[in-house]
């Protein structure tokens, strides 16, 4: 078994504080059901062209900004799914050291099809989830070393579902994870991960 590092210099001690502007967590939600909306949508040519307009308008306000990724403020904002709008978003109701227990709503961006979410979106779920979950109580910083998905039955976009993440063991620098999404009692999707600790000095 590999001795845990005491110390880990890494990508994540980069990010210099930031300062969260007003109503900067209501923007990332817009973007998100803006998502929704461009995936469910069936605009005509003039609705295809006013909305290419303000969106190449919002990609100029936002460029205005464009910054590199230790001072951007996706990715590490203490709001629902910090900031990224890629990532299905977990909201957690309780959590300890070894079990967390939310929700998620896969929008309509998340569709696979015949209302069913997507099978890529499900392991970017757990992959962003556990990772956040296998780092959190003060723990070392470990990545992905593999994720494991178990699609048991469909799991319906558009539906407030319950997520279970549970931390089962270390070994070394190894932490095994495991999880699941249920629709009520019904089982969609079971999970595992494996995470690692970074070795001192790695990036
Ligand atoms: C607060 C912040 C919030 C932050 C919130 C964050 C949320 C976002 C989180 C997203 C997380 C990600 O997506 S991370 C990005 C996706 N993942 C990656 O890019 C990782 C790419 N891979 C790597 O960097 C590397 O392979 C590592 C770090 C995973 C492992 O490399 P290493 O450190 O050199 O480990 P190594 O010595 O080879 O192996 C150590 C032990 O693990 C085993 N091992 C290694 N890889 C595997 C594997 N795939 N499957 C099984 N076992 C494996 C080895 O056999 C060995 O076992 P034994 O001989 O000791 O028994």
């Amino acid at each position: 078994m590999d001795p845990l590092p005491t110390h880990i210099p890494n990508w994540w001690d980069k990010p210099a504080p930031v300062t969260i502007p007003d109503g900067y967590a209501d923007f990332v939600e817009q973007f998100r059901t803006l998502q929704d909306a461009m995936t469910a949508a069936a605009p005509d040519a003039e609705q295809t062209r006013t909305a290419s307009r303000l969106v190449a308008e919002l990609i100029e306000v936002l460029k205005q900004s464009e910054t590199d990724e230790w001072s951007q403020l996706s990715g590490r904002l203490p709001v629902p799914g910090r900031g990224q709008t890629l990532i299905p978003v977990v909201h957690i109701n309780s959590e300890t050291e070894h079990e967390s227990r939310g929700t998620v709503r896969f929008g309509r961006q998340f569709l696979g099809g015949n209302g069913a979410a997507h099978g890529g979106a499900i392991p970017l779920m757990f992959d962003d989830a556990f990772g956040r979950f296998a780092n959190a109580h003060g723990r070392a910083i470990a990545r992905t070393a593999n994720l494991h998905i178990d699609y048991r039955s469909v799991t319906p976009i558009d539906t407030d579902l319950t997520v279970t993440l549970r931390f089962d063991r270390e070994e070394g620098r190894k932490r095994y994870v495991t999880g699941e999404i249920r629709d009520g009692d019904r089982l969609c999707v079971e999970a595992s991960g494996l995470f690692i600790v970074l070795k001192p000095g790695a990036a």
